[in-house]
């Protein structure tokens, strides 16, 4: 799915008004009607509570007049404030003609705002994707009040005051909305940590935007949905053997921290390798052998840490750094994997520590490898704290070109950067996965997709990411958000790659 910019989304309100024979009224209706069928169907008001729809001077605000409608008519205790200031467009104007006179409708005072109680509901409609400046005065006044108010806020496709793609001012007014409905897609700023709170719950609401213009749209960022993704697994075929699913390596584990070799190698295991061999220090060994039979064991001379590579000629791709730790002679093994390897590498954690630690190793990375930082290790991999959360997406989409690398950006929608530009979110997953060892089966998992020849490096990446998420959304039924483990993740790997068999 398409992450449209706000000028972009108001080409294809046009295109569509065009292509449909509408008018933008009868646009700005179907926008209505989803909003109000939403709150009737999702919200579920009580009737006779009060619903306040705060309306600007634009079609945002003629929104609002429309859905005002639409509740009164549905038999709700509705009422519209106005604000004062701003042009009037075509389209409010139109949709305050509109408004029933029983419907109580004045201009807000900034000294003398209405009551709004905590068991209301408030219509933000005040602002949406025309926004051109941060909110000042009146407006500013209006948000800060709605903020306080403890009212159950629903954003009209945008939450009023906040640019739908680009950062704004720390301290500009932003409505805090508990539940954003945007039209048609996404908007970039949803996805953003930055963002959660004037965001709340979002959801999509398909208003019928003309579809040909939107699949002709050149963009820089996908929301990369269940739909899309089902049926690019290829299937197993009735003929394959393990050699036809590739033979992964994974070098990972130092003392005190094997578990991360032994959820990784799991993962990768249950992720559909045809084989696999884990490199762990020789105090891992029996770990390993007991905790995952299923993979072959070596184990390096030293002890407590990786001092030295095995030789790389049975491997169709290489994982590497969970649980690694930084010692020096550990950093010599990735020195000469990257020096010598022919096959897709995953590199996670540690490895990606020494890389930003060590810029000559990472002159060596070989393009087309797939490195899984959150944000503090993409941070020591590019040396620079972000200024925000646009600034890096930035430095993630120039560290991706630069290195012609896949690199993902962990979070509750993580972004995968590639060579060519373009950022994928990933939309699955929840906050129980926040906890140890999650990240290391996601490496796991990456490692089993690229070591399978039939999938292209982006697919192999995105379907990982999906499956990841996904595989912890489906135990939240057994374990619930906090008692969430990294091993119960790779128990529903299986049914969640299963979801994406072509
Ligand atoms: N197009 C369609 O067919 C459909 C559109 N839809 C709806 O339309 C919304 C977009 O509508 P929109 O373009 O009219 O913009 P909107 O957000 O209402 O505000 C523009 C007004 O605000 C003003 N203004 C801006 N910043 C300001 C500030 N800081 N402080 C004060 N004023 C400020 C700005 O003035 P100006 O910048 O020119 O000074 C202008 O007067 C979209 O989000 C969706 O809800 C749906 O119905 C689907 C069909
Ligand atoms: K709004």
């Amino acid at each position: 799915m398409k992450l449209l910019s706000a000028a972009q989304t108001r080409a294809l309100d046009q295109a569509t008004i065009q292509n449909q024979q509408i008018s933008s009224a009868d646009l700005m209706e179907r926008a209505a009607t989803a909003v109000t069928n939403w709150l009737l169907d999702e919200l579920q008001p009580a009737y006779g509570i009060a619903i306040y729809v705060f309306c600007g001077p634009g079609n945002n605000g003629g929104d609002g007049l429309a859905v005002a409608r639409q509740l009164y008519r549905a038999g709700y205790a509705v009422q519209v404030w106005l604000l004062k200031t701003g042009k009037h467009s075509a389209d409010f104007t139109h949709n305050r003609q509109q408004l029933p006179a029983e419907i109580p409708c004045q201009e807000l005072d900034p000294d003398k705002l209405p009551a709004v109680t905590a068991d209301a509901v408030v219509v933000d409609a005040l602002f949406g994707t025309g926004l051109s400046r941060p909110l000042e005065g009146e407006a500013a006044v209006v948000v800060k009040y709605l903020n306080e108010s403890g009212a159950t806020v629903v954003a009209v496709d945008l939450p009023s005051g906040l640019f739908a793609d680009a950062p704004q001012p720390a301290d500009s007014a932003v409505i805090n909305a508990h539940y954003t409905l945007s039209f048609e897609l996404p908007k970039l700023a949803f996805l953003l940590p930055q963002n959660a709170k004037f965001v709340g719950d979002w959801r999509r609401l398909p208003i019928e935007l003309d579809q040909e213009v939107m699949h002709n749209v050149a963009v820089d960022n996908h929301f990369v949905t269940a739909d899309e993704l089902r049926g690019c697994l290829p299937k197993r075929p009735k003929f394959g053997h393990k050699g036809t699913f590739g033979h992964a390596l994974l070098l990972a584990g130092s003392r005190g921290k094997i578990g991360a070799a032994v959820l990784a190698s799991r993962a990768c295991l249950r992720g559909g390798v045809g084989l696999l061999t884990t490199r762990v220090p020789a105090v891992g060994y029996n770990i390993i052998q007991i905790s995952d039979p299923e993979a072959m064991c070596l184990a390096d001379p030293n002890p407590d840490f990786l001092t030295e590579l095995p030789d790389l000629q049975p491997y169709d791709a290489i994982g590497i750094g969970p649980g690694l730790g930084q010692h020096d002679s550990s950093r010599e093994v990735l020195r000469q994997l990257l020096e010598t390897t022919r096959v897709p590498l995953v590199i996670d954690a540690d490895a990606l520590n020494l890389l930003g630690a060590n810029p000559d190793l990472l002159a060596l990375l070989p393009p087309g490898s797939l490195l899984t930082p959150h944000p503090k290790e993409f941070e020591r991999l590019v040396g620079e704290p972000a200024r925000d959360d646009y600034h890096r997406l930035d430095q993630l989409r120039r560290f991706a070109a630069r290195t012609r690398c896949y690199c993902v950006l962990k979070g509750a929608y993580t972004a995968l950067a590639t060579p060519d530009g373009p950022l994928y979110f990933n939309s699955t997953g929840n906050p129980g996965m926040a906890t140890g060892g999650s990240g290391d089966v996601l490496t796991g998992l990456l490692l089993a997709l690229r070591a399978d020849k039939r999938l292209s490096p982006l697919d192999a990446a995105l379907l990982g990411l999906h499956a990841h998420g996904r595989a912890g959304d489906l135990t939240l039924p057994h374990t619930g958000h906090a008692g969430l483990l990294a091993s119960d993740i790779i128990r529903f790997i299986g049914p969640a790659l299963e979801e994406l068999v072509g």
